[in-house]
């Protein structure tokens, strides 16, 4: 037996057990220091067993799959460094910053145990047990940050662990990681934090601003939604990186502001042009930092049973829909449906029979 200890049962930790849990010759052990949590693991199933006990947990691990806050992996893995781990036992992470982590592991005796950082690129502003999905890594990239003195074969043992989540596998160097993964998630997190809590200002002195916000804002937001403690350990751990990158911003901005000054249309044509074309050429709908899933949107009259009707059409079709919700529905204006699809293929078959049906769909 192949035994995997998973430290935190999360999203993220939940649903590595989801993938691993009932596949042959694989035993997974969940751990949390509070005993309400381990009751809740094994309630819902997620682990084969589950317990109190680090040492327990870690004790004849052949994985060891932290999944709790970035501000908890290092203490952690201090903890684990006390105890006698198996020879060859791969010690893992999916954290969403990996230098602090990987330098924290290289300063450690972890005696024969070999660490090797990991992000999966896949999630949602939803945490706990209760948001783990079997499917939240299919399709999505899994970063993993050997360094120079990794074993090659520790690294091909992960991956062919990992086979299970079906994503993507990539090797990024950890500060390169972080540098990237700052820009492209953790600042627009801290910006889409910013916009929200200036409109939410203007707000308070006028309702207006938020019954009027429309799809743009709203669009832009969605990830100030997400897990306040979760991110300020995040943002605290890359701090270097992103005062850097907030530098660049606020030229951006600066930049901003002269053409609006000048009255410079040509210039702000141009801003929109460019950023246009880069967007446009992002991959589409891919899971992970944008897209946590396959969706798209539907206009809906306000009459009885349409909601039914769609779900019910999908059904005789075959076409597996996850979610559905409704975004707006007052009397007097259509309704906008949101439907969620694990699979591109679904949501291409969904698009193809809602046309058919006369219905008006957009992304
Ligand atoms: N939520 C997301 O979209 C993504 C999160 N991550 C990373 O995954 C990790 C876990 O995030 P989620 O699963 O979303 O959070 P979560 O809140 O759903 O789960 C965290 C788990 O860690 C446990 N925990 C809390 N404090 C702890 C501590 N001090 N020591 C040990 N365990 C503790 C909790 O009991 C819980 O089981 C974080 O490091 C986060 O940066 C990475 C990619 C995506
Ligand atoms: O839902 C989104 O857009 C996310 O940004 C999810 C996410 C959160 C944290 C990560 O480290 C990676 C992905």
């Amino acid at each position: 037996m192949v035994k995997i200890a998973i430290f935190g049962v999360g999203l993220m930790g939940g649903s590595l057990a989801l993938c691993f849990k009932g596949k042959p010759d694989l035993y997974v052990v969940g751990h949390s220091t509070r005993e309400s949590s381990v009751r809740k693991y094994l309630e819902r199933g997620v682990v084969d067993s589950a317990t109190t006990s680090l040492r327990e947990a870690a004790e004849d691990a052949d994985f060891i799959f932290l999944c709790g806050p970035v501000g908890s992996l290092e203490s952690t893995l201090k903890q684990l460094a006390e105890v006698k781990l198996k020879p060859g036992c791969i010690i893992t992470d999916v954290g969403s910053t990996k230098s602090s982590v990987n330098a924290c592991a290289r300063s450690l005796d972890l005696g024969e145990a070999i660490f090797i950082g990991g992000h999966p690129m896949a999630g949602s502003e939803r945490s706990g047990v209760e948001a783990a999905s079997l499917y939240l890594y299919e399709n999505a990239f899994y970063v993993l940050t050997p360094n120079g003195t990794t074993p090659p074969e520790a690294v091909e043992k992960l991956k062919e662990l990992l086979v299970h989540t079906k994503a993507n596998i990539v090797i990024v160097d950890p500060d390169e990681h972080d540098d990237i993964v700052g820009a492209i998630s953790h600042l627009p997190h801290m910006i889409a934090v910013a916009l929200t809590n200036q409109v939410r200002r203007y707000n308070d002195n006028n309702e207006l601003y938020s019954q009027l916000a429309a799809g743009g804002f709203r669009d832009i937001t969605r990830i100030a939604s997400s897990d306040p403690s979760m991110w300020r350990d995040i943002l605290v751990d890359n701090r270097d990186v992103l005062l850097r990158l907030i530098e660049d911003w606020n030229e951006g901005i600066e930049e901003f502001a002269r053409m609006l000054k000048a009255g410079d249309l040509e210039g702000i044509g141009e801003a929109f042009r460019t950023s246009g074309e880069f967007r446009n050429s992002l991959p589409e709908r891919r899971k992970g930092v944008i897209h946590a899933i396959y969706e798209c949107y539907v206009d809906v009259p306000d009459t009885p049973g349409v909601i039914g009707r769609i779900a019910t059409e999908l059904g005789n079709r075959h076409i597996n829909l996850s979610n559905m919700q409704i975004i707006e529905s007052r009397e007097d204006v259509p309704g906008i449906l949101r439907l969620s699809f694990r699979k591109q293929d679904d949501l291409d078959q969904a698009v193809i029979a809602l046309g058919e049906l006369q219905y008006s769909v957009h992304f």
